[in-house]
């Protein structure tokens, strides 16, 4: 039996705020998620003895038991008992070190689909519960649409989000999540926000009413994101980010001497901006390029080679595997 090319969607996260710390060092956050559809492909054929085995386009060369496809299918294995194993095939295109949680998308398409192919018969909750010890972000692909996260991603509230697209453009460097969070001087109280606290701007830009402008050199972008259009929200890890890693700052300050107000997803490196159709992040997209191409000195300021590529994806409302495992409760006892 095969599955083929399953599907591993990324994550922007919209805001990022940083409320605390626990014992353990790790950080209290609360963030709004959303899906996007640059995703990774996943093929994974049935093997019957047992074994868990992996192949990857993943250029950064990880032993088998930190890829996190392989600790999720072994960790399904654990707690079900389930005697069957795999041959899983990930072909990467979210980068990684990005902040778009490409890992631990990967993990959650896995444990959908071995959960399928074994007739292990879990339930959202229980692949949620085993989701947690691999990543912090694995939970919310899980639960498949866009969503208040808090903790350190376990509270997770569902969310209505605009059909939006998005650039994303990643710097050339790879980030360790860690890095950022044990800065000294990371933000790390920043008041506590309620959903009503966001929804509205929220509802404001899913209304179509929005501001959009064709700027003076020509490139069509949402002049205001529905951020900094509210002033509502931010990306505490982004001020750190910007100070530590040059590309970063770079690829930010060019893209503001162009008028688009990119922001941070995660820990980095990927920087996004909204456009309010595919075909206007599209455009904007090949007249950035275009630009780079150019080797333009803008505004005093030259990008070098600091911009490594440019995603144009749209939002997704729900995961598409979101209705492979079922919501209901008590199928199966997991130990
Ligand atoms: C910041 C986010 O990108 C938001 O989506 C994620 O929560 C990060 O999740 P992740 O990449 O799976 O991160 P992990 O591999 O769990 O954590 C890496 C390291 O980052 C720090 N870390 C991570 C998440 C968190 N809430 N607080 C932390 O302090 C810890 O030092 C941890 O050892
Ligand atoms: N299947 C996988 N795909 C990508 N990275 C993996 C995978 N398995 C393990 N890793 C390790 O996890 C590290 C970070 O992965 P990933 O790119 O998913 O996180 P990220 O970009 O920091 O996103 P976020 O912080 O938002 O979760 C990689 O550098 C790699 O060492």
């Amino acid at each position: 039996m095969t599955f083929y090319d399953l599907p591993a969607p990324a994550k922007l996260n919209l805001f990022l705020h940083v409320v605390g710390r626990r014992e353990d060092g790790y950080h209290l956050l609360q963030s709004l998620f959303r899906l996007i559809s640059l995703s990774d492909s996943i093929t994974i054929d049935l093997r019957r003895d047992g074994r868990i085995s992996r192949e990857s386009t993943l250029t950064e060369q990880i032993a088998d038991e930190s890829d996190l496809v392989v600790r999720a299918a072994r960790a399904i294995q654990r707690a079900t008992g389930c005697v069957l194993g795999a041959h899983i095939h990930v072909n990467k295109r979210i980068p990684s070190g990005a902040g778009l949680g490409g890992g631990s998308s990967d993990a959650a398409t896995v444990l959908l689909a071995l959960n399928r192919m074994w007739r292990t018969g879990l339930n959202r909750q229980q692949l949620m519960a085993i989701g947690l010890t691999l990543g912090a972000d694995v939970p919310f692909f899980l639960q498949g649409t866009a969503a208040f996260v808090q903790g350190i991603g376990e509270q997770i509230e569902s969310v209505n989000v605009p059909d939006i697209s998005y650039l994303v453009f990643k710097p050339d460097v790879h980030i360790e999540t860690a890095a950022v969070f044990t800065d000294p001087d990371l933000t790390r109280d920043s008041e506590t926000v309620k959903i009503t606290d966001f929804s509205g701007c929220i509802n404001f830009v899913g209304s179509g009413n929005t501001v959009q402008n064709r700027l003076s050199d020509g490139v069509i972008m949402r002049n205001k994101t529905i951020w900094s259009g509210s002033g509502f929200g931010k990306n505490d890890l982004e001020a750190v980010v910007l100070r530590r890693f040059a590309a970063v700052h770079r690829v930010k300050s060019w893209l503001s001497t162009l008028g688009v107000e990119a922001r941070l997803s995660g820990s980095g490196s990927c920087l996004f901006a909204e456009a309010d159709t595919p075909e206007s992040a599209q455009l904007a997209s090949e007249e950035l390029l275009a630009k780079m191409q150019s080797g333009n000195e803008i505004s005093n300021f030259k990008l070098g080679g600091s911009l490594k590529s440019v995603h144009v994806c749209d939002g997704l409302q729900f995961h598409p595997l979101k209705d492979w495992v079922s919501d209901s409760l008590g199928s199966r006892q997991v130990g």
